[in-house]
């Protein structure tokens, strides 16, 4: 269980007030809100990049006091993809996630289902595949915690509920806490959801009780579910 009460701010920009939730294994966790509401702040703050104020607890132990390497070892995070710039093979861009503690290359990628593709470049991978084999490079880091910052951002339709199937089933064994922007991919795939505007939890709990009230009042705009045989649709309305 990882509990996690923080603020933050840059210099006289309060970018986190306050921001109170639990996570736990077993139970996949969206941070969803508008542009600037300090997503990617929170997870920077979990991931030790950024030194918040408050606590942030995994299982009863205040790992914000950690060193870095120490913190690597129980944390792994996965930025908002970017495009590879260098002519690794997928086997040493991966390896890089396991500078700090030494974790299985080969386990990671076969978990992404990427083991295959080992020895090809990173420049030469699709959008998606790329975006498993950053997970793989997270994963290989062997943390109990994985954060994701938007990680079906580039891909289409298809590859989005591929990526999102497998990080479905990485958080059983993991706390997993992902951005996600698709409010469809959230209420299709996560158990539960923070909800942030301007820094401040709007809404925490789990998927099936999220309202479009909920949603009207962070984003401005109204918004209908639509239920049927695949699951809930988010359809805005302006
Ligand atoms: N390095 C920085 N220096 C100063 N202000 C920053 C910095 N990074 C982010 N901010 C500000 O902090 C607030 C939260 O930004 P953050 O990137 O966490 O939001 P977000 O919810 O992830 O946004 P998006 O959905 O656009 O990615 C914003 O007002 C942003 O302008």
């Amino acid at each position: 269980m990882m509990r996690v009460e923080v603020s933050f701010s840059y210099g006289e920009r309060k970018a986190l007030d306050g921001v109170d939730f639990s996570a736990d294994k077993g139970r996949l966790l969206a941070v969803i809100g508008p542009n600037g509401s300090g997503k990617s702040t929170l997870l920077k703050c979990i991931a030790g990049i950024l030194k918040p104020e408050g606590r942030i607890e995994l299982d009863g132990e205040d790992i914000t006091a950690l060193s870095p390497r120490e913190r690597a070892k129980l944390v792994s995070y996965v930025p908002q993809s970017s495009f590879p710039e260098f002519d690794f093979t997928v086997e040493e861009f991966v390896e890089m996630g396991t500078y700090f503690t030494g974790g299985s290359v080969e386990r990671a990628l076969k978990e992404v289902g990427m083991w295959e593709k080992k020895s090809e470049s990173v420049l030469k991978l699709s959008g998606g595949e790329y975006q498993l084999v950053l997970i793989a490079r997270a994963l290989a880091q062997g943390g109990r915690v994985l954060l994701l910052d938007e990680p079906t951002s580039h891909l289409d339709v298809n590859h989005a509920l591929e990526v999102m199937g497998l990080i479905k089933s990485l958080s059983r064994e993991r706390i997993v806490v992902a951005v996600l922007h698709d409010l469809n991919l959230t209420l299709r795939y996560a158990d539960d959801v923070l909800v942030l505007k301007n820094g401040k939890v709007i809404w925490f709990g789990p998927t099936e009780e999220l309202t479009p009230d909920v949603l009207q009042r962070v984003y401005g705009i109204k918004f209908e579910f639509v239920r049927g045989n695949s699951g809930t649709a988010v359809v805005p309305s302006l």
